[in-house]
């Protein structure tokens, strides 16, 4: 007899994937591992007309999410798996997300929306619950896929010229090493944007202020001020980046570590005031902005404010 799906095997901790594929023509010799993942019976395949395998059912639903940068590989054990083509910004509409789920027999999983993802990184899954399911079911999905601009896409990074300030009199003085610098540069080049250069300014909103102009005269694509974002009376970043007239969207974030944080936008080149924090923590709120703002997008104070719920990170 033609196995009609494929069969799982789950050993924990060594091996969870396909023992027997779809298709594949059992033997004698196949019965005793059949035994052994307690399969005592098995399907034949006979699919009414109205009714997709489950196979063939992901392929279509798979090809329906897919947008712009993703690719979906399978199906194996009735699964497609969502991948991206390049290093980006995935969005995922959750609405649409939600709405196919609602329908009976269908699990799609994604990531969350807004996350930077690597070239080739899995991004979700979609499969049928049953071993076969309605047509109809199918049809719905692809409905509802093209109802909306996008389920899942993934957007590029730019490639912006970004200037830094990185204030502290400690650090102007030479008393300390600066250790800001090299951390928000490998942050930055990770996603291909480049630091064309680095200026220092001690605890002096004047010569904070002189050196955010410096680069907006420059004409940078992003500024990050580093360091000075708390309450000390040292602290001058917040204040010299209202005085050069910044559109201040939001001075607090609601995610820990990276509370201090502020976004700000000077015409259109977004002006970032980053807390000690960012230099400290692996991830903090600058991990969540500034792969939004090399994608293109402009952060709102919602999407600030909203960062709250689910925004601690062990601080
Ligand atoms: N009473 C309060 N204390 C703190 C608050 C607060 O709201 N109330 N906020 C905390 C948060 S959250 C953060 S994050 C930190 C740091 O904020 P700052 O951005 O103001 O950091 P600084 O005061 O400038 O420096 C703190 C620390 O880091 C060293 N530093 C700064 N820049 C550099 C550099 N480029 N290289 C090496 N080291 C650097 C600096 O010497 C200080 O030791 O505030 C919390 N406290
Ligand atoms: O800006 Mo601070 O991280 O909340 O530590």
């Amino acid at each position: 007899m033609v196995l009609a799906h494929d069969l799982t095997q789950i050993i924990p901790g060594k091996f969870k994937g396909r023992l027997f594929k779809k298709g594949h023509v059992i033997r004698e010799t196949d019965i005793p591992h059949l035994l052994n993942i307690g399969k005592g019976h098995i399907y034949t395949l006979d699919i009414p007309e109205e009714y997709a395998h489950e196979d063939e059912a992901a392929q279509q639903m798979a090809d329906a999410i897919a947008g712009e940068n993703v690719y979906a590989v399978g199906p194996s054990e009735g699964k497609m798996t969502f991948k991206s083509e390049i290093q980006g910004l995935i969005k995922i509409n959750p609405k649409a997300v939600h709405e196919i789920n609602e329908l009976q027999g269908i699990a799609l999983s994604t990531l969350f929306t807004n996350r930077p993802v690597e070239q080739n990184q899995h991004l979700g899954g979609i499969r049928p619950i049953p071993l076969m399911i309605e047509k109809r079911i199918v049809r719905e999905v692809e409905s509802i896929c093209r109802k909306y601009a996008y389920v899942a896409k993934v957007i590029p990074f730019r490639s912006l010229k970004v200037g830094v300030v990185t204030t502290g009199s400690e650090v102007y003085e030479g008393r300390i090493e600066d250790k800001f610098g090299p951390v928000v540069k490998q942050k930055v080049e990770h996603f291909g944007s480049e630091i064309v250069e680095q200026c220092f300014a001690p605890d002096q909103s004047e010569e904070i202020e002189k050196k955010i102009t410096y680069f907006l005269n420059q004409g940078v694509d992003l500024i990050l001020v580093t360091g000075g974002m708390s309450v000390d009376p040292d602290d001058r970043t917040p204040l010299a980046i209202k005085n050069i007239g910044a559109d201040i969207v939001r001075y607090g974030t609601p995610m820990l570590p990276g509370s201090m944080l502020l976004v700000s936008y000077y015409d259109q080149i977004p002006i970032l005031g980053l807390p000690g924090c960012v230099m400290h923590d692996p991830y903090t709120s600058f991990d969540v902005f500034l792969p939004r703002i090399l994608a293109g997008d402009k952060i709102t104070i919602q999407d600030m404010t909203t960062l709250g719920y689910g925004g601690f990170h062990a601080c």
